[in-house]
């Protein structure tokens, strides 16, 4: 069975350092003169998916936007995994879970079980119930090639005052997550299974990602501010292993599959330029 590190480094390698999302914000159904329903979003997903899913290394649904038209909704959601699947890319389902563990372990075999309907490449997780509830997360990823990508330093302006808190041990809340999940991939080769989520919007704060060995989820860039050229004071030495990751500066674009097209090879440009520069 091959790890989703190692699927991930392929895909990398093969398609280019980019995620991105398919957020279809009301907005944007509007934008595309589509209608702020299930039908709309089934069209705009099929749009996406056909347009990039066959050139993206990684595509990340945010799960929100389907399930605010609840099941059916859904049902586009596990209908847009297949299709992403079928089109050669990996799938990143932003869901940002996170509870006690015995619901951990649910919400571990929703998305990480081969057997289940949502099964997906990889999922967000929220460690802030304690990374060691997810380790019903962990070892069903480990036990199915699956991946985690955990919040360490999010993006938005709010994240500061819990992530960057100090502990007793003089590390902050965000190092604890960042170290913690660092020991989940020693040794994993070339790259493991285990992500962590920082922002492309942060800037310098002095964080230690150079143990990690695994991927770093760049959000952040484009809509909320975040550019390539910055990814470098974010991430250091540790640049090598970010994903950048962008929705709505991509899918601002649309609907036209071939501007979809030409936004993307613009930012992957952008993001090979930047990451080269290590
Ligand atoms: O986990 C994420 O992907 C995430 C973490 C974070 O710190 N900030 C962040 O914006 N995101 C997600 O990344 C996407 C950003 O969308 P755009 O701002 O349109 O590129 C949204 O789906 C967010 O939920």
């Amino acid at each position: 069975m091959e790890t989703f590190g190692v699927r991930l480094h392929r895909a990398v390698a093969e398609r280019g350092p980019l995620c991105v999302g398919i957020d279809p914000h009301p907005g944007l159904l509007a934008d595309w003169g589509l209608p702020d329903d299930v039908d709309g979003l089934e069209r705009f997903c099929r749009i996406v998916v056909e347009a990039i899913g066959d050139r993206v290394a990684v595509v990340k649904p945010q799960s929100a936007f389907f399930e605010r038209f609840g099941a059916r909704g859904v049902g586009v959601l596990e209908s847009t995994i297949r299709q992403l699947r079928n089109a050669g890319s990996l799938v990143l389902l932003d869901v940002k879970r996170g509870d006690i563990g015995s619901t951990v372990r649910a919400y571990a075999s929703a998305y990480l079980d081969p057997s289940s309907p949502l099964y997906v490449d990889a999922i967000t997780a929220s460690p802030y119930l304690g990374v060691g509830s997810l380790e019903p997360m962990i070892s069903t990823a480990a036990e199915h090639g699956g991946g985690v990508f955990v919040l360490a330093l999010t993006s938005n302006p709010e994240g500061a005052s819990v992530q960057r808190a100090v502990g007793a041990d003089g590390r902050t809340v965000a190092q604890t997550v960042i170290d913690e999940i660092s020991q989940l991939n020693r040794g994993a080769e070339p790259l493991g299974s285990f992500g962590l989520v920082v922002g492309a919007t942060i800037g310098e704060t002095g964080h230690d990602l150079g143990a990690v060995n695994g991927p770093l989820l760049a959000p952040g860039l484009g809509a909320q501010g975040g550019t390539p050229a910055g990814l470098r004071t974010v991430f250091g030495a540790a640049l090598p292993s970010v994903l950048p990751s962008y929705s709505r500066e991509v899918l601002g674009a649309g609907p036209e599959p071939d501007a979809l097209r030409a936004a993307t090879e613009r930012v992957l440009a952008e993001c090979r330029a930047a990451l080269a520069t290590v």
